[in-house]
C-alpha cells in the first residue's frame, strides 16, 4: 500500500497540464509559420479540434462522442486509410487507431488477431505515421493514437511525440504505461500539444481513480469490464456507478469502452451518463474479415452509421 500511496502521491505532484506555455490557439499560430509539415497537414492541426474541445463542443449540443476503435494496416494501410475517411464521413467524434504490436497484452483475440495481419503484412510505426500525414488533413474528427507503451520506449519519448505531433494526430492512449511512468509522459506529451489519455478500470481503486483523472487529458478513458478487450453481449450495469464515481472525482470528459458493440449498446451507456463511447473488436471484425476492402468498408459504414443514430 505504501508504494502505492508513494506512486500516487507522484502523480499529484505533477504540474497542472493548463499551465503548458502555449495556448491551443497559440501553438496552431506558431505551427504555421514555423512547421516542418507540409502546410496542409498544418492547417489541418487548425482544422480539427483537439480531443477535450471536441468534447466541450459536444457537451454545448447535448451530444455523447462516438469513438471507433480499428487497427492499422489491417487488412492493409490503404484500407486503413479509407476507413479512417468513412467513420470521420459517418459522423465518428474521435477515431482510436491502433498501432499493431506484437505482444498486445490487453487485447482479446480480435484485435489479437488484426494485430498480427498487420504485422506480417509488413505494418510497422513509419508506415502508420506517412499514412497518417496523407490522410489527417482530409479528416474533420481528431485522432488519439493507441500504442502500447514498448514501442514509445523503442523509440525514445520524445522523438515518438514530435513524430506523432507532426502528423496532426491530436491524442494519445497508452494502455500500459506503469503508474510511476505516466507523469514523464504527460509532461512530453503536453510539451508537444497532445492530450495523453488515460484509464481506470471497475477494480481501480478510487484514490488511484482519482490519481489518473487528474492526470488524463482529453478525456478520462473508463474500461467497463474486467479482462481484455473483445464485444460483449451486454453492457455491465456496474459502469452506471462507475460513471457516477468518477464524475465526482472529476468535471473532464469520460468515455466508455470494451465490450460495447450494438446500438442498443451505446444508447444505454450514453444514457448512464457517458460523455463518449468506444467500440473497437466490433469494428476490427467487420475489417478483418470481409471478403475484400471494399466490402470491408461498406458493411463499416453501415455500422458506423447505426451507433451514430443510436446516440441522436
Ligand atoms: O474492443 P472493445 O471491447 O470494443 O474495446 C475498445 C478497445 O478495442 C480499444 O479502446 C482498445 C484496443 N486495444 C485496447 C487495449 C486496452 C484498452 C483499450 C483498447
Amino acid at each position: 500500500m505504501a508504494s502505492f500511496l508513494k506512486a500516487t502521491h507522484f502523480i499529484h505532484s505533477s504540474n497542472n497540464h493548463q499551465n503548458h506555455p502555449f495556448s491551443q490557439s497559440y501553438t496552431q499560430t506558431i505551427k504555421i509559420s514555423t512547421s516542418r509539415k507540409p502546410l496542409m497537414a498544418a492547417l489541418s492541426a487548425t482544422a480539427t479540434v483537439g480531443l477535450s474541445e471536441t468534447f466541450t463542443r459536444l457537451k454545448e449540443q447535448g451530444k455523447v462522442a462516438l469513438i471507433p476503435y480499428i487497427t492499422a494496416g489491417d487488412p492493409d494501410l490503404a484500407t486503413t486509410a479509407e476507413a479512417l475517411k468513412v467513420l470521420d464521413r459517418c459522423g465518428s467524434d474521435i477515431i482510436e487507431l491502433g498501432v499493431p504490436y506484437s505482444d498486445p497484452l490487453a487485447d482479446g483475440p480480435v484485435i489479437q488477431a488484426a494485430a498480427s495481419r498487420s504485422l506480417t503484412k509488413g505494418t510497422n510505426f513509419a508506415k502508420v505515421i506517412s499514412m497518417l500525414e496523407d490522410v489527417v488533413p482530409q479528416l474533420s474528427c481528431p485522432i488519439a493514437l493507441f500504442t502500447y507503451y514498448n514501442p514509445i520506449l523503442k523509440r525514445g519519448t520524445e522523438k515518438f511525440m514530435a513524430t506523432v505531433r507532426d502528423t496532426g494526430v491530436h491524442g494519445l492512449v497508452v494502455p500500459d504505461v506503469p503508474l510511476e511512468e505516466t507523469e514523464m509522459l504527460r509532461k512530453e506529451a503536453a510539451r508537444h500539444n497532445i492530450e495523453l489519455v488515460l484509464l481506470t478500470t471497475p477494480t481501480t481503486p478510487k484514490i488511484r481513480m482519482k490519481a489518473i483523472t487528474e492526470a488524463s487529458e482529453g478525456f478520462v478513458y473508463l474500461v467497463s469490464a474486467v479482462g481484455v478487450t473483445g464485444a460483449r453481449a451486454s453492457v455491465s450495469s456496474k459502469v452506471q456507478s462507475l460513471l457516477l464515481d468518477i464524475k465526482e472525482a472529476t468535471s473532464k470528459p469520460v468515455a466508455v469502452g470494451f465490450g460495447i458493440s450494438k446500438p442498443e449498446h451505446v444508447k444505454q451507456v450514453a444514457e448512464w451518463g457517458a460523455d463518449g463511447v468506444i467500440v473497437g473488436s466490433a469494428m476490427v471484425r467487420i475489417l478483418g474479415e470481409a471478403k475484400s476492402p471494399e466490402e470491408g468498408l461498406k458493411e463499416l459504414e453501415v455500422f458506423t452509421t447505426s451507433l451514430k443514430s443510436a446516440l441522436s
